[in-house]
């Protein structure tokens, strides 16, 4: 589907859910300084071709405007005249939904993110067992045990990019970059948000489990 074949009702609908859903982030501290980027795809998708709402880059996230999001095609190109700039990070979003086939991808970087991402970060995964919200994320096994990858933090992000299709686990709909944040996704932005609040809620889970000493029953 063209870009311009998009009716601009559902172009302004993403824009709002997008504004909506970033203030919601704001409020919790998700997006310190300037960072962080919400992304939501609109129209048709084929891998080849789809288009996407994007946050514009360098851009405070707290602070409601009308300059905060453009629209890009599958490259991360403008598909509009604007002023904005996409973000570098636009690439990684487009391989996660052309990998994924994803209708929403949510980055942030929290203090719990940030922490697990650099303690793990030599293993390549965070792992997780045993917490009930892994089932929000839609993992509803008997031993419902993840890892969640952990990739390179290169400033080159096509190098990043080019790792994504190879260790993306297609149970776990989130990766983290090391000492950087989280991308986490859905099937649309509501999915995208559940799943993004679940992995923040294990890590933080995780993190604060690490400074408890061994309960009762483990000290044997
Ligand atoms: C300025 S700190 C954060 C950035 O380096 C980046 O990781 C980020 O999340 C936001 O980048 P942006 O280009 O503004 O979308
Ligand atoms: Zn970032």
């Amino acid at each position: 589907m063209n870009f311009s074949a998009i009716s601009s009702e559902d172009k302004q609908a993403a824009l709002s859910e997008l504004r909506s859903i970033t203030a919601d982030f704001a409020a919790r501290g998700w997006f310190p300084g300037t960072s962080g980027n919400l992304s939501l795809r609109v129209g048709g998708f084929s891998p080849d071709r789809f288009h996407f709402a994007i946050a514009a880059s360098g851009k405070d996230r707290s602070i409601g405007n009308h300059e905060d999001f453009l629209f890009v095609d599958t490259n991360g190109e403008p598909c509009e005249t604007t002023n904005l700039k996409p973000s570098p990070e636009t690439m990684i979003h487009a391989k996660i939904y052309r990998v994924t086939g994803c209708g929403a991808i949510f980055h942030v970087h929290t203090v719990y993110n940030t922490m697990l991402s650099e303690y793990y970060g030599d293993q390549g995964a965070v792992p997780a067992k045993g917490i009930e919200l892994i089932k929000d994320l839609g993992i509803w096994e008997d031993d419902d045990s993840i890892q969640i990858p952990v990739l390179p933090n290169y400033r080159d992000i096509s190098k990043i990019a080019k790792l994504i299709s190879g260790s993306l686990k297609p149970e776990v709909p989130g990766i983290l970059l090391r000492n950087h944040g989280i991308y986490a996704w859905g099937k649309n932005a509501l999915e995208a948000k559940r799943h993004l609040e679940s992995f923040e809620f294990i890590f933080e889970v995780l993190y604060r489990s690490l400074l408890l000493p061994p309960g009762p029953a483990k000290k044997g």
